[in-house]
């Protein structure tokens, strides 16, 4: 399988040491600027525009967030490559959503949400089938892993003695205001009742370590809540490791003959 990555941040690292793990060496890196970059990566091919990418690739793999996505996803998928992304969040923004939409229909492509940092997406999808009365997300995140984001203005993120609430709002919002912290919550928003149904609060907790994630829904399927403790990335501390796994594995079920 011939895949290139979109970015070489703390999630590419992973993804790109998962894959070499597996036998797998991207043969290129689609970058903001190019850079020395080390380990199995040294001598990869680096190029900075969509139109330059090696001939032959099967997969490309966006980990570089919600520009990234914006700038490279239409051209990738109107080239026939298919795409798998971290950056779900950029989908709240209703023109890139439609762009995207027409590129992959133009070049036959398809675009991969993985399920990122959460759980439990499968079953917001099937319940939503039967209908879904109320879906409510709620992301808790120690101070540092806020750095960066509204809350810094919301709160002194530094000077923070107990958990401290800086956003309530609907997940369009907060996808569109957390670029880099409420992904998790246009995940939900997709599955479930949408970006402007679904219920968003963000809090800061100087108590926790783990970056919380809840989902609570209701609907004709009767009711679910689930909680995931997510241990954040070492080069990373708002992004989760599970963000990162959720991307190999999404890579996986591209190559597997029985898909779950
Ligand atoms: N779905 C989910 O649950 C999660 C999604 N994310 C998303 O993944 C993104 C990446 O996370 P990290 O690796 O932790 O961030 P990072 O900041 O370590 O890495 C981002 C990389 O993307 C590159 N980049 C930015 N704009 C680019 C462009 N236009 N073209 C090419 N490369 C570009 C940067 O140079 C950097 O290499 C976050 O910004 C966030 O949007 C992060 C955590 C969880
Ligand atoms: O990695 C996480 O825990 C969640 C995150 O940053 C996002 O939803 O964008």
């Amino acid at each position: 399988m011939k895949i290139g990555l979109i970015g070489h941040g703390a999630i590419a690292g992973y993804v790109s040491a998962q894959l070499g793990s597996r036998g797998i060496r991207p043969a290129v890196f689609l970058m903001r600027t190019r850079r020395a970059l080390d380990g199995q990566d040294a001598d990869a091919m680096q190029v900075t525009e969509a139109r330059d990418l090696p001939e032959g690739l099967d997969l490309m793999v966006d980990c570089a967030g919600h520009a990234g996505l914006a700038a490279h996803g239409p051209a990738i998928l109107a080239a026939g490559i298919d795409l798998v992304s971290v950056s779900l969040g950029a989908l709240a923004d209703r023109d890139l959503h439609d762009r995207l939409e027409d590129a992959a229909q133009q070049g036959g492509a398809r675009l991969h949400l993985a399920s990122g940092a959460i759980g439990a997406l499968d079953c917001l999808q099937a319940a939503r089938i039967g209908g879904l009365d109320e879906v409510t997300y709620i992301g808790r995140k120690p101070p540092a892993g806020w750095k960066g984001s509204p809350a810094e203005t919301a709160l002194d993120l530094d000077g923070l003695t107990k958990a401290a609430e800086h956003f309530a709002g609907d997940a369009r919002r907060a996808a569109t205001e957390y670029p880099k912290n409420a992904n998790v919550a246009a995940a939900v928003a997709l599955a479930g009742t949408g970006f402007d149904a679904t219920q968003v609060r963000l809090i800061a907790d100087p108590g926790i370590s783990a970056n919380i994630h809840e989902i609570h829904a209701s609907g004709a399927f009767g009711r679910f809540s689930f909680r995931i403790e997510g241990t954040p990335l070492p080069d990373s501390p708002r992004s989760s490791a599970l963000a990162a796994m959720s991307v190999v594995a999404a890579i996986e079920r591209q190559r597997a003959t029985i898909v779950i």
